[in-house]
């Protein structure tokens, strides 16, 4: 059963806090590329990886025990910001910015070098990844969410790294299964095309709607 937990904090507070991940998060996301792109000499990185061991030292003074969950809150809702794919203090995170229109997504996300699969292309799984999220969720965007059971991905033709769009939809549902599809889009056209199958687990059906949204749902 996935980790969420119910946490209040003032808009103040969330403004604050937000604009603290976000920073520190970008800052890590520019070092990562930083590091993929670099071509200083030993010296600098020597130099370099002593600032990055300190910086690491000064952020595990105090940690969480693991991963950050996904929080809610009346006033700043849901925050799943250990997202891999979309989570604000998760420098992994690409991150990818949604928004929803009824029940379409629109995913847009600039990827990078960091992002490489073939040379100057994006990484297979990275889109399957972004995919997942999409699909995911368009299902619980829907009020049907579920985890992903199957997830099939069609790679018409290669994604240049640069800027592009994940679009999903919910196609149907049947029971406690979900059904739904998108695409990846550049300025090539689609190049990726994906339909999964979000399943609700059974430790999750006899939950309330709500319920289940907050712990199975994730996006
Ligand atoms: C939601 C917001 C965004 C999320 C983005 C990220 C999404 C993720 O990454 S989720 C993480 C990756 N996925 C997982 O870890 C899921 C791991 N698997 C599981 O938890 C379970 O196998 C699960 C929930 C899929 C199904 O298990 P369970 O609840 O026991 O289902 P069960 O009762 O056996 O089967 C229910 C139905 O689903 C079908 N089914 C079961 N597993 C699958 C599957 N993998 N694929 C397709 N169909 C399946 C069964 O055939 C059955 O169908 P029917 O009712 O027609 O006979």
């Amino acid at each position: 059963m996935s980790e969420y937990s119910i946490e209040e904090i003032t808009a103040d507070h969330l403004a604050h806090i937000t604009a603290v991940a976000q920073g520190l998060a970008g800052d890590v996301r520019a070092l990562v590329d930083a590091t993929v792109r670099t071509q200083v000499g030993d010296d600098d990185v020597a130099a370099a990886r002593e600032h990055i061991a300190a910086a690491t030292a000064l952020l595990r003074r105090e940690q969480l025990p693991g991963a950050f969950g996904i929080r809610f809150s009346a006033t700043a809702g849901k925050r799943n910001w250990g997202n891999a794919m979309v989570g604000l203090r998760n420098p992994v995170a690409p991150p990818m910015h949604m928004s929803y229109d009824g029940e379409k997504i629109t995913g847009t996300v600039d990827l990078g070098a960091a992002y490489e699969g073939p040379a100057g292309l994006v990484h297979g799984g990275i889109l399957a990844a972004l995919l997942d999220q999409a699909l995911g969720s368009a299902a619980e965007n829907a009020g049907v969410p579920g985890m992903t059971g199957t997830l099939n991905v069609r790679y018409r033709q290669a994604t240049v790294l640069g800027p592009v769009t994940v679009s999903a939809w919910l196609d149907r549902t049947e029971g406690i299964k979900s059904f739904a599809k998108g695409t990846v889009s550049t300025a090539d056209g689609v190049t990726v095309e994906a339909d999964g199958v979000f399943i609700l687990p059974r430790w999750a059906r006899g939950q309330s709607q709500e319920d289940a949204v907050r712990t199975v749902g994730e996006g």
